[in-house]
């Protein structure tokens, strides 16, 4: 094997898939715009949200996190400003079940790319959950590269 961080790209097929995002912020307004316009089916609990998240587009739990929550979701983003929240949410889920714990990537057993989407196709680009800000850079770099 080579020297690389063990981890495995995939694509997933997210439409008509239940989905859980835990926080109702700037971040999980990024996480939920994402998976709306990709079919996936979300639920969101959260006491607030965000300016321009629409709850008539996804479900609303209104109210704190409760671990209950999280049974028959396939995905799940823990996406509050508490890290201790967050870590309940990650201990809440069960085998099978990917979490995301946005505030910490030691946390979680998937990550989100920055990614690049046109119809023919798409670029994912990844620092291992390592430097988030490194892969917007590149992702812009190569974005002014294939418009030229
Ligand atoms: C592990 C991961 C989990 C995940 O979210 O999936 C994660 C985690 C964390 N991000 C943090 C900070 C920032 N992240 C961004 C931006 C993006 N972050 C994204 C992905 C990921 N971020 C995953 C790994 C990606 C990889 O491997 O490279 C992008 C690519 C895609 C997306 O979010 O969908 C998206 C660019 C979207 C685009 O432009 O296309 C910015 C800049 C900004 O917001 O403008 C900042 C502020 C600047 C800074 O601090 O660097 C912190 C510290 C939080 C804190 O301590 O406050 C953590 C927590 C930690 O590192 O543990
Ligand atoms: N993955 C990424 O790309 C990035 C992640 N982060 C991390 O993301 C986290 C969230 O950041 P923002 O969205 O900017 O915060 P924010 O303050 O905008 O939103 C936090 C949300 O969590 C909700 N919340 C708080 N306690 C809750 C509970 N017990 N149950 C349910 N919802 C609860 C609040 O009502 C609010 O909607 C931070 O921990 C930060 O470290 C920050 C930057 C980038």
């Amino acid at each position: 094997m080579c020297k690389m961080v063990a981890a495995y790209p995939v694509m997933l097929a997210i439409k008509n898939q239940p989905v859980l995002v835990v926080g109702g912020g700037r971040i999980a307004k990024r996480k939920i715009q994402e998976l709306l316009e990709n079919g996936a089916e979300v639920t969101v609990v959260s006491p607030s949200l965000a300016e321009g998240l629409d709850p008539t587009v996804f479900t609303w739990i209104k109210g704190v996190f409760d671990e209950k929550i999280v049974h028959g979701f396939w995905l799940v983003f823990a996406c509050t400003d508490d890290q201790e929240v967050n870590q309940k949410v990650v201990a809440a889920c069960q085998k099978g079940q990917l979490v995301n714990d946005t505030s910490n990537q030691r946390n979680s057993n998937f990550f989100n790319m920055a990614t690049i989407k046109t119809e023919d196709y798409l670029l994912g680009i990844s620092t291992y959950g390592k430097n988030p800000s490194l892969s917007k850079k590149i992702k812009e770099k190569l974005m002014q590269y294939l418009a030229k």
